[in-house]
């Protein structure tokens, strides 16, 4: 498509992240969402750049490298609330999934001394950690500068977009990245719930994250961002309860403190549970059959952050060929 008008529907990191790839190719872009990215999935993200059960693609390795070499542009100016740090991913079994490295320039084997117990093997990576508080702000800022718009309302269907697009007159494209509810719009009932139950805590000087997927007390992390810690976690599929649960808060705790004993009696300073919108596969193609040409990008589960540049510059280009 040559340079044409654009409303991109969600405000989320997948939202924002494909407003700014499209405004960057000449796009006059206009976000449409309810809530704002720190109101949604995206605000209770951890969020480390790791492929924690996002769902399948044969582009997964192409996104990934995408979005992990942005993420380190991104981590040389301290504006933007991405850091690079080390960490360690916990191996539970002898066939653990390690397709994630072949996005990574440079990992190694832990050691045993930097395994908890019970662990088989780890890799040892220097990765992005992005301060979502800080990230977000940047982001929408950074789309803003580049002309992108913003309307607040809630979009009953997607050809309601055809009659126009707020200040943007009208619109030639709509790319639905509204994460969970992206199914209502599509009459795809293939998205899902996976709850993920999170707390953070006061930073207690730690600069390494952990991330033990297959812990047998329950999926277990530690990321430290800008003065603070957020620990998980829980990924209960199928689940719509967005309560934090004290039980479930506890056992959090016990795993966590157990991983980076540092954090014992550190005081809860928020806690908070998302919904990841989970798909078998990632859904980003175009979706024939509406008044408008329609772009989907939703179906990320638990890798939303670590997938946003790639899937956003995947969207670009397929929007550059309709
Ligand atoms: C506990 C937890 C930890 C996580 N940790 C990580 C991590 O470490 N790394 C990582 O990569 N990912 C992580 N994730 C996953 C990540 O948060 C999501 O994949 C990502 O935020 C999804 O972004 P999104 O923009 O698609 O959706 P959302 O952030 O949910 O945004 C959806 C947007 O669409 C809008 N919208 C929806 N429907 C409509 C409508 N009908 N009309 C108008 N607007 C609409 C909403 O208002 C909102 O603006 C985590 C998730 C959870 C819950």
């Amino acid at each position: 498509m040559v340079a044409g008008r654009v409303s991109v529907l969600g405000a989320g990191v997948m939202g924002l992240s494909t407003a700014h790839e499209l405004a960057l190719r000449g796009h006059s872009v206009t976000v449409i969402a309810d809530r704002t990215a720190e109101a949604s999935v995206s605000g209770v993200a951890a969020a480390l750049w790791f492929p924690h059960r996002s769902g399948a693609s044969p582009f997964l390795v192409p996104w990934l490298l995408a979005a992990r070499r942005r993420f380190e542009q991104l981590a040389a100016d301290r504006g933007t609330g991405v850091d690079l740090r080390p960490g360690t991913v916990v191996e539970r079994s002898a066939d653990a999934d390690r397709s994630w490295t072949e996005a990574v320039p440079k990992y190694r084997e832990a050691t045993a001394d930097e395994l908890p117990p019970g662990a088989v093997a780890g890799v040892r990576a220097v990765l992005p950690v992005i301060s979502m508080p800080h990230y977000l702000p940047w982001l929408r800022a950074r789309c803003a500068a580049l002309g992108v718009r913003f309307a607040t309302r809630t979009v009953g269907r997607v050809d309601d977009l055809a009659g126009g697009a707020g200040r943007a007159g009208g619109t030639d494209l709509v790319v639905v990245a509204a994460g969970m509810r992206s199914g209502d719009l599509l009459d795809d009932d293939s998205v899902y719930p996976v709850r993920g139950q999170v707390l953070r805590l006061p930073d207690p000087g730690i600069t390494e994250w952990i991330t033990d997927e297959d812990h047998p007390g329950g999926l277990a992390y530690v990321v430290p961002r800008r003065g603070e810690v957020v620990c998980g976690g829980t990924g209960e599929i199928g689940s719509w309860d967005t309560a934090p649960d004290a039980g479930t808060e506890r056992e959090i705790l016990r795993r966590v403190c157990a991983l980076v004993p540092a954090l014992a009696g550190r005081p809860v300073l928020s806690r908070a549970v998302g919904l990841r919108p989970a798909r078998d596969a990632i859904r980003l193609e175009h979706v024939p059959g509406h008044a408008l040409p329609v772009i989907a990008c939703y179906g990320h589960g638990g890798a939303g952050i670590t997938l946003s540049w790639g899937c956003a510059q995947a969207v670009a280009d397929l929007a550059d060929r309709i």
